[in-house]
């Protein structure tokens, strides 16, 4: 009859719209969890790319220039003219009196411009060897490189750049004077020495050292080293110093990055950090490079290579700065959905008031039939739609024999149960499209849609029968109760909808006249069928 309405669906599978909205909910946090723990990780990848970009620009940088260095060093080994331009300086060179070395402290200021380091080493007993003293002709000739180096990268926290060779010497720049650093029989025992060694270092292989404390004062750093191997002989190295607070600031430059960053040198130690605090785990210290964060029990971790320095960044991410960032990122959209699930509640329980609102208006609350506005309702709808489809439908008049009777002998209560015996049974007899409708007192009338006056008639047969067949003895009625009833089809010369009330009301008083408990048909529709 009436279409039905979403809310009407959503009320009558309710434990169905109830399960769905809470896997929908359960999917939106979920969905939503995922979508800020995958978007937390990509940040977080982001920023940590940026910390190791910048340091690996950082290396790039100090080793390009070292390439370029190590090149001039090794042509100029190979050369067997020592260069001229340095001799001045090399006759300057002086032993430091009750000493053991010599220094350029001597050379009368204002030095060269490109030649302000200073070059320290041991004197060594007996003549000086000609190949030391061309090495050291070469080592000063590198001063204008190295003087370039040291000025590009001073903003890159390189301290110092120096050469130093097997022959026990040592040029250094920016200068220094021999009294705050020269060379000493222990300089071989640096570590910066000792990793450029042939024998720890075969390939002459570029290296970095773990970090120390400058001797000549200048803090934490480490060294990026080169041996300088020329025609397959091994005569030192070429260094460059990086202050440690520079790779601090690098780590740190990367923004807000979720967790911490360590840089870790090749030997597995902590380089530096964004952050003041100790990593947590030790363990970690030796993970390798990996593609992907890794999900441990108390935090994500992923390990980032810097470049081809053999340093690496190790990320910190712990698990519950995840989670409260997850926390965070979720909150609007568990608000969201709780407001929605408070907004269907809402409306659901709105749909409830209104369907028994609907109910309460259009059904008689003795007998839960329809009353008769929401019949006048469903006759104006059936009869438009026949003018419209032509689909026939029937009525049939239903009036207790002598109600009146029994009201008076068994009382008013005893009238009612009668009334909704009637109901109940009609709507048991009938067909889940046709409805019972009540239009007063003990008249009632039965809507058939789609129904010819034969059919119609044999319904209102059946449900006479049945009626007179109940056991009234139940109610302490001693006789049956019987109904007359007037059945009517619309006809097409019907003008208004309540032409075949009239007529199905017509025929009723016809079944009452002739006698009562039966049923008569409109004569103006099919041929007779009365009982
Ligand atoms: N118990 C009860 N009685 C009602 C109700 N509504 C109307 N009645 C009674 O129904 C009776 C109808 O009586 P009448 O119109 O004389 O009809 P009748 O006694 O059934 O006689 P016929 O229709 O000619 O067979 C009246 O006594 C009304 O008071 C109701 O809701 N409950």
């Amino acid at each position: 009859m009436r279409r039905m309405l979403l809310g009407e669906m959503v009320l009558d599978h309710q434990r169905l719209f109830r399960g769905i909205l809470t896997l929908v909910f359960m999917l939106l946090v979920v969905s939503n969890g995922w979508y800020v723990y995958s978007r937390s990780l990509s940040l977080s990848d982001q920023y940590a790319h940026r910390a190791v970009a910048g340091l690996r620009q950082h290396f790039e940088k100090i080793s390009g220039f070292i390439d370029t260095i190590q090149a001039e060093a090794v042509r100029e080994l190979q050369w067997n003219e020592p260069p001229r331009d340095v001799d001045g300086q090399l006759s300057a060179l002086r032993a430091v009196p009750g000493s053991n070395y010599f220094s350029l402290d001597q050379l009368p200021p204002p030095l060269s411009h490109q030649q302000i380091g200073n070059l320290t080493g041991l004197v060594l007993p007996g003549k000086p060897e000609p190949s030391r003293q061309r090495e050291m002709a070469v080592a000063l000739g590198l001063a204008p490189m190295l003087t370039a180096a040291y000025r590009n990268l001073d903003d890159h926290g390189v301290a110092w750049v120096y050469y130093v060779s097997r022959q026990q010497f040592i040029y250094l720049y920016p200068f220094a004077p021999a009294a705050d650093y020269h060379y000493t029989l222990a300089t071989p025992n640096g570590v910066f020495w000792r990793m450029a060694l042939p024998e720890a270092n075969p390939a002459g292989r570029r290296f970095i050292t773990p970090v120390y404390i400058d001797q000549a004062g200048k803090g934490a750093m480490l060294t990026i080293g080169q041996p300088i191997v020329a025609g397959g002989h091994f005569y030192g190295a070429l260094y460059m110093d990086v202050g440690v607070p520079t790779l601090h600031q690098l780590l740190g430059s990367a923004g807000e990055v979720l967790g911490k960053l360590y840089l870790l040198n090749a030997q597995n130690q902590i380089v530096a950090a964004n952050t003041e605090e100790a990593l947590p785990q030790e363990n970690l210290l030796r993970l390798p490079v990996m593609a992907d964060y890794r999900a441990g029990p108390t935090a994500h971790v992923k390990v980032f290579a810097v470049g081809d320095s053999g340093m690496r960044v190790l990320h910190y991410l712990p698990n519950e700065v995840l989670a409260l960032e997850i926390a965070k990122g979720t909150a609007p959209g568990i608000v969201a959905a709780l407001l929605l699930w408070l907004a269907l509640a809402l409306l659901n329980r709105t749909w409830v008031l209104n369907r028994e609102l609907r109910r309460l208006s259009e059904h008689d609350a003795l007998t839960g039939a329809l009353n008769h506005r929401a019949f006048q309702a469903v006759l104006s709808q059936l009869y438009q739609g026949y003018h419209e489809t032509g689909e026939m439908f029937a009525l049939v008049m239903v009036d207790l024999d002598h109600f009146k009777r029994i009201n008076d002998t068994f009382g008013h209560a005893v009238g009612d149960e009668v009334l909704k015996v009637l109901v109940r049974l009609a709507r048991r007899m009938l067909r889940s499209q046709d409805l019972v409708a009540r239009l007063g007192g003990e008249e009632f009338v039965l809507v058939l849609p789609a129904t010819e006056l034969r059919d119609a008639m044999k319904a209102a047969v059946r449900l006479r029968l049945q009626l007179e067949r109940l056991n009234w003895a139940k109610l302490g009625l001693p006789d049956k109760v019987t109904a007359s009833m007037g059945c009517a089809v619309v006809l097409a010369s019907d003008s208004k909808a309540g032409a075949v009330l009239k007529r199905a009301d017509d025929a009723m008083y016809r079944a009452k006249q002739e006698g009562r408990n039966r049923v008569c048909v409109d004569l103006q529709g099919q041929p007779p069928g009365v009982e």
